[in-house]
């Protein structure tokens, strides 16, 4: 299903059941203007979002160090269009094998030139990928909530475009000023203004995705005032988790197993 002009899939009706799992589907909205998590929130998925270079893997570095796993929606897009993989052959079938490089992989390059000028295409493009991104970020979420991380940060760039943000809260956005943002882009990718812009409007607009965020970052200064804008972000994010958090994490879930069996035991001992 198509969500706006982005063209982008919403989260398969089976992925939207699985999240349910962990993070209480809409009930999940703690953190919000100040109150903590509650309402069936059921471990804490944090929303990283943005526009296009306006510093949200710079920010989720400075989660890693501070020992918060991230999911990098970028990677698991990356892997999605691996070549051979499932992701890749439904692309190549559909924009054919002038987009692919001497050793066949997807030249991104020029993938991204075509889907970032013509909106129907890149539609196409966030169709086919969509699946795969999902059920990728999916996976990546079950291996640390097994792994017992109660607290894991989302960057997707796309987090509202393809309506994923009723899944994470709180919601972080790195938000710059435009003029910065176009500066940042075209620095850090080489690019031309003409690639940079068609990027930057490939997106919903950075103010939008403001408006709509639990906490803003604003990047637009140093290096040393987003660390120290981060720093408090940080504390935010980190805040103890509410009860009904922690007895849905894995600990709080074998906790709980723990509890029936000795109560059954017990309950065994008491009536034999
Ligand atoms: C078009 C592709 C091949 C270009 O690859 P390239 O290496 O040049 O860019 P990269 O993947 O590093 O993306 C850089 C940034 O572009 C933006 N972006 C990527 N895809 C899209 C998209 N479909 N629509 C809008 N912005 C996008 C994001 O801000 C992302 O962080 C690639 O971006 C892609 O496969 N995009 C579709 C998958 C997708 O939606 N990725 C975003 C994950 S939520
Ligand atoms: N406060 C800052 N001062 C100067 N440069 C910065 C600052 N924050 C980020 N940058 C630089 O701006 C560029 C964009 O940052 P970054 O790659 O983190 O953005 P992004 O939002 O992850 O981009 P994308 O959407 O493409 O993944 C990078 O070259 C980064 O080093």
């Amino acid at each position: 299903m198509l969500v706006g002009s982005f063209g982008i899939q919403k989260v398969s009706v089976t992925q939207q059941f699985c999240l349910s799992i962990f993070v209480g589907g809409e009930g999940n909205r703690g953190l919000v203007k100040g109150k903590d998590l509650k309402q069936g929130a059921k471990m804490r998925l944090v929303g990283l979002t943005g526009g296009i270079a306006s510093g949200k893997s710079t920010v989720s570095s400075m989660f890693k160090h501070s020992h918060i796993p991230v999911v990098d929606a970028d990677i698991v897009a990356r892997d999605a269009l691996k070549k051979n993989s499932g992701g890749y052959k439904k692309v190549v079938a559909a924009f054919g094998p002038d987009i692919l490089q001497d050793d066949g992989q997807v030249d991104r390059l020029k993938l991204g030139r075509i889907v970032f000028s013509d909106a129907s295409k890149r539609q196409l493009l966030n169709r086919l990928l969509a699946p795969y991104i999902s059920s990728g970020i999916f996976l990546e979420i079950l291996k640390l909530w097994l792994k017992g991380h109660k607290v894991i940060i989302l960057d997707i760039p796309l987090l509202f475009e393809a309506k994923m943000d009723k899944w994470t809260r709180p919601i972080v956005v790195v938000w710059v000023d435009p003029e910065t943002q176009l500066r940042r882009l075209m620095e850090r990718d080489n690019s031309t203004e003409e690639d940079a812009r068609n990027r930057i409007n490939a997106q919903m607009s950075l103010d939008l995705k403001k408006s709509q965020a639990d906490i803003v970052i604003d990047n637009t200064g140093s290096r040393q005032d987003l660390q120290e804008r981060f720093s408090e972000v940080l504390s935010q994010v980190k805040r103890p988790l509410t009860w009904t958090e922690f007895w849905l994490s894995r600990d709080g879930a074998l906790t709980a197993l723990l509890g029936v069996i000795i109560g059954v035991l017990a309950g065994k001992n008491f009536f034999w």
